[in-house]
């Protein structure tokens, strides 16, 4: 697992982390969210021994990265599929990674097969589509069959194939009891990858919780309803302690209550219901509003 603890990283006045703490646990995927510039990447590096801490520290399976005996085979990691030299093979990449971890040649096979680039092993990187380059970058995560996974932005310029390729492989690697981190800013995509999600804004930490309470929780859980006599609707809510307000082609948003209370309510008030509806905002609006605060750059309406 990870174990990030108080982590802070200021670069000058930036303060990039600041007083950061959350856990990654096996057997599932967590989604590191944070709009840009709120540290995500800097808070890989730091987990991976790339950056040093101002003050706090990363743990990888209870060590700091740096003194890992076989980091490779402790914790694989994607953060930039371009850090690849063009003019090696597929290959020949893998195989200088593992020969200078101690990882047997076979895994080199075994991971090209898993990533689907059996076929162009033997083909110079600098010909490879992101996709295929994004692939490599996994393939090279997965050498060492680490307990650990971090991604940063691995569905970055995928197709759709591609991105629930991804998907697929992340739920299997957890499912296996790895545990995995990956940060991503495609919201539908982590509401159906990632069971946990740690939130980040300008280097703090928003939020730690299972997908579904971060969604509940912020994503304002309500009833859409509509009556078969609009305004007898409106006279019966108008009077009522219930907080409801008034959308498009005479429905109501009613919250606070299940959607067999309101039933029983509007019947009791002789008012006949076409559709009740429980609705929820998706994860990328819940994100959207609790992050708004945090947001670094912003459009601003003319
Ligand atoms: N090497 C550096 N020197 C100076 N400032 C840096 C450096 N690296 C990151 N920063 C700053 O630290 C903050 C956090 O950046 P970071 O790249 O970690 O955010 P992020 O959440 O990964 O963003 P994005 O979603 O855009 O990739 C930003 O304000 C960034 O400008």
């Amino acid at each position: 697992m990870i174990r990030v603890q108080d982590l802070s990283k200021s670069y000058g006045e930036t303060r990039a982390v600041d007083g950061l703490s959350f856990e990654v646990r096996p057997g599932s995927v967590t989604g590191f969210l944070g709009p840009n510039g709120a540290g995500k990447t800097t808070t890989m590096r730091m987990i991976l021994g790339l950056d040093r801490p101002t003050a706090g520290q990363a743990l990888v399976n209870g060590t700091p990265y740096a003194e890992l005996a076989d980091p490779l085979r402790q914790v694989g990691a994607l953060l930039d599929a371009h850090a690849v030299h063009g003019g090696r093979t597929a290959r020949g990449h893998l195989l200088c990674l593992a020969r200078s971890n101690g990882i047997p040649d076979r895994r080199v096979a075994e991971v090209l097969a898993q990533v689907g680039l059996a076929e162009v092993a033997r083909k110079r990187v600098k010909g490879f589509s992101l996709g295929m380059r994004q692939r490599l970058g996994v393939a090279a995560a997965l050498l060492g069959d680490p307990p650990v996974l971090l991604l940063d932005e691995p569905v970055n310029g995928l197709d759709p194939e591609g991105i629930r390729w991804i998907r697929t492989l992340l739920r299997g690697l957890a499912a296996e009891g790895r545990a995995v981190l990956v940060s991503s800013h495609l919201m539908s995509e982590m509401a159906l990858t990632a069971d946990h999600l740690v939130v980040i804004g300008r280097g703090r930490l928003l939020a730690d919780a299972s997908t579904a309470d971060f969604i509940a929780e912020h994503g304002r859980p309500r009833l859409r309803v509509r009556a078969v006599d609009p305004e007898k609707l409106t006279r019966l809510l108008s009077g009522s302690e219930l907080t409801a307000e008034p959308v498009a082609d005479g429905a109501w948003e009613v919250t606070g209550v299940t959607g067999e209370e309101f039933a029983r309510f509007a019947a009791d008030h002789r008012v006949v219901l076409y559709e009740i509806a429980a609705q929820q905002d998706s994860l990328e609006e819940a994100f959207m509003r609790m992050t708004a605060d945090s947001v670094e750059y912003r459009a601003v309406a003319a």
